[in-house]
């Protein structure tokens, strides 16, 4: 048991909030066997109490030899009203109503195993470089735009490689590190080549530049980027497709023209077949920024489409492919859309700087899943953190980390009031190419598919050299993915679930009751365990509370346990829906049990699975589908779902949009400053 191995004091059992079983010493491989049995039990099959383990909270030596008899006292469950309970956090209410259950967090986890984790080299990029925008052969407006309104001196070296080559015409693929500058590595060059065009351009001649996003946030970001580097240059106009808009009121933008076009891929196809304002005949530019993620959303067919209607009116331009991460689906893209392209990566700069390429489009093919190349850059300041908490502890656990990273009170307040603070609980929508600047912890609730996925999600702290941590929670089933990152070079350190929790101690509105006059005891571990329990109990209160707060904890752990079928095949040893103790999992969103009809689903689609695999791999198909329809992506863009319906029915499971169903995967970003 890695938790607290031989430093933490026992207090009994029957003395606690929140007494457990009692249970005879076990030698470890017996304990061990039991928890293997566990991992593959689900809720429905919850292990009879002579079965059930000690906590995994103390070593298991020490746990077993203090063991306290059972007392009266010491039954599996207690029962509080759930007004009492919540109350009881700060009043120390001794009160109990039959009724309603208290957690038992701290029983029949399964053990917290110890991590093994691989010390890898790390893949380093430099950030900036000393040479000034100075140095580069730009309109002096344009320099002095750069360092008055976007308040830049000196290049990364991303944008010190890429915006020369852009500047002398070539095509480029784009590899660099996030949060390094790549967006204004390419939207320096457009600026730069569009206001020095001989001929002014004016408003109505349509977009001169086309650049594609992922995301309708990315759309925003890149398009306030663009507008602040065109403030000398009036004429030129910019304008964002992103849907979320009426089509409409988007049209008519484009009747009026728009010079530079910021757009995501689904949108713009929907306006291709559908206005006819839309022209590609003055086309210059094209850029496909975040590659990997227009990729991972399955945006290849649109990117065909537009490729398509582009290359239909105008042949002569320049093509730019900007991604964090290589993949061979990037590599595909690169292939279909750049022309003899510069390979630019901030890595290896002694890598190959011609590459010629074919313009041919062939068939668009789906990368594959296990498509990442093996390693990837990682920002030098960003601290990598994992820890190990069983299911049932996951959300208290998170709680107290947040708690932990947030200041006293008054501070807090304070801060608050001027918005610095906060916490931004989000999915992987806020995954990819966000600049949040003021983010100093990632927190991942559960883990990524893919290390890419996994970079891209620590990348929203830590850019452009700050300082930024981010932490994974992890299973015990799921220690193992440790040996993973770490085989793609990624580093990560570990803390204690008990570290994170013990911030409980600081603030006795998490005091638990006391049973009869019992003397407040010191702070060890078991004030913990009752502390983390008050905790608990005071989110299954609030989930407990209305039928609609129920409802969305269901959802939300619905979603959870979904996610776990979109696990790539090499990691499904470690992630797998099967090693997940459904009941626990509910705690984790609040939820007192599991509900009975997700058991069913789960147990139902396992049997599914075994006699039909054929039938299984529809059902997936069926529900990543339904995933889509709901998928936070889908909206506004109507008319891509429907794509996505037709393109299913003609081509199989095979091509379904990776990583739709990987978006429902919560992360989470804390601000602190
Ligand atoms: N030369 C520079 N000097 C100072 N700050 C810069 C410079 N270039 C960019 N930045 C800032 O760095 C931050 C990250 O830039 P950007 O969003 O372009 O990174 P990125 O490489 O596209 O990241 P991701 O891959 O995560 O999308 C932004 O806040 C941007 O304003």
């Amino acid at each position: 048991m890695a938790a607290a191995d031989g430093v933490l004091p026992h207090v009994p059992e029957s003395r606690a909030a929140v007494p457990t079983t009692s249970s005879r010493p076990r030698p470890a491989q017996s304990r061990r066997q039991a928890a293997t049995k566990r991992k593959y039990r689900a809720s429905s099959e919850a292990p009879p109490a002579k079965r059930r383990s000690e906590t995994s909270f103390l070593p298991a030596k020490k746990t077993a030899a203090k063991e306290t008899p059972r007392t009266s006292k010491g039954k599996a469950q207690k029962t509080f009203s759930p007004k009492r309970s919540s109350a009881g956090a700060s009043d120390g209410n001794q009160e109990r109503k039959p009724g309603i259950k208290t957690s038992s967090l701290f029983k029949n986890n399964p053990e917290i195993p110890e991590l093994h984790r691989p010390v890898v080299k790390q893949v380093q990029e430099k950030v900036f470089t000393s040479d000034a925008f100075q140095a580069l052969d730009l309109h002096p407006h344009l320099i002095s735009t750069i360092n008055t309104v976007l308040k830049m001196s000196s290049m990364t070296s991303v944008q010190k490689q890429s915006i020369p080559v852009l500047l002398e015409g070539r095509d480029a693929l784009v590899r660099s590190q996030t949060g390094s500058g790549k967006t204004l590595a390419y939207c320096i060059p457009v600026v730069q080549s569009l206001q020095a065009m001989k001929s002014k351009i004016q408003r109505g001649d349509g977009p001169y530049a086309l650049i594609l996003v992922p995301t309708r946030e990315l759309a925003l970001q890149s398009f306030d980027t663009v507008q602040k580097l065109l403030k000398p240059f009036t004429w030129i106009v910019p304008g964002v497709l992103m849907g979320g808009e009426k089509r409409k009121s988007e049209k008519a933008r484009l009747r009026k023209g728009i010079n530079i076009l910021i757009s995501t891929p689904g949108r713009l196809v929907d306006h291709i077949k559908s206005t006819k304002n839309i022209h590609f005949r003055r086309i210059q530019w094209l850029i496909l920024d975040e590659a990997d993620r227009i990729l991972d959303l399955g945006f290849e067919k649109d990117i065909t489409v537009i490729l398509n209607a582009i290359n239909a009116e105008c042949q002569e331009r320049q093509n730019v492919l900007l991604s964090a991460t290589l993949t061979e689906g990037v590599t595909w893209l690169a292939d279909i859309s750049l022309h003899d392209p510069v390979s630019i990566s901030v890595l290896d700069e002694s890598h190959d700087q011609s590459n010629p390429k074919s313009k041919a489009i062939p068939e668009a093919s789906p990368p594959r899943a296990s498509d990442e190349l093996d390693s990837f850059a990682i920002p030098a300041s960003l601290e990598q953190y994992v820890t190990v908490v069983p299911s049932k502890l996951r959300l208290v656990s998170l709680a107290g980390f947040i708690l932990q990273k947030c200041k006293e009170r008054t501070a807090v307040f304070q801060e608050f009031s001027h918005s610095k603070t906060g916490v931004l609980l989000c999915t992987d929508v806020a995954a990819r190419g966000l600049d949040l600047p003021q983010v100093t912890w990632i927190v991942q609730y559960n883990a990524p598919s893919s290390p890419a996925e996994y970079i891209h999600r620590i990348g929203r702290t830590a850019r452009i050299g700050c300082h930024g941590s981010c932490l994974l929670i992890l299973a015990p089933s799921e220690a193992e993915y440790v040996n993973s990152l770490a085989s793609h070079k990624i580093n990560v350190s570990e803390i204690k679930m008990e570290d994170i929790l013990s911030v409980l101690t600081r603030d006795d509105c998490f005091k638990g009751r006391r049973w009869g006059s019992q003397k407040p005891r010191s702070v060890g571990p078991q004030e913990i365990r009752e502390r983390a329990t008050v905790l608990q109990t005071v989110f299954e209160d609030y989930v407990h509370s209305s039928e609609r707060t129920v409802s969305g904890a269901k959802k939300a752990l619905q979603s959870f346990i979904r996610a776990y079928a979109t696990y790539p095949r090499e990691l499904k040893h470690i992630f797998h829906v099967r090693s997940l103790h459904l009941g626990h999992v509910a705690k984790s969103f609040g939820l007192r049990d599991a509900p009975k009809n997700l058991s069913a689903l789960a147990t139902k689609k396992k049997k599914a699975n075994l006699k039909r695999p054929d039938l299984h791999r529809k059902t997936q198909s069926k529900q990543r589908l339904a995933e889509i329809l709901r998928s936070e992506y889908s909206s506004g863009m109507e008319a891509s779902v429907t794509k996505v319906r037709e393109q299913n029915k003609h081509a199989g499971p095979s091509s379904q949009p990776r990583g739709a169903v990987r978006n429902q995967r919560p992360a989470l970003a804390v601000g602190t400053n």
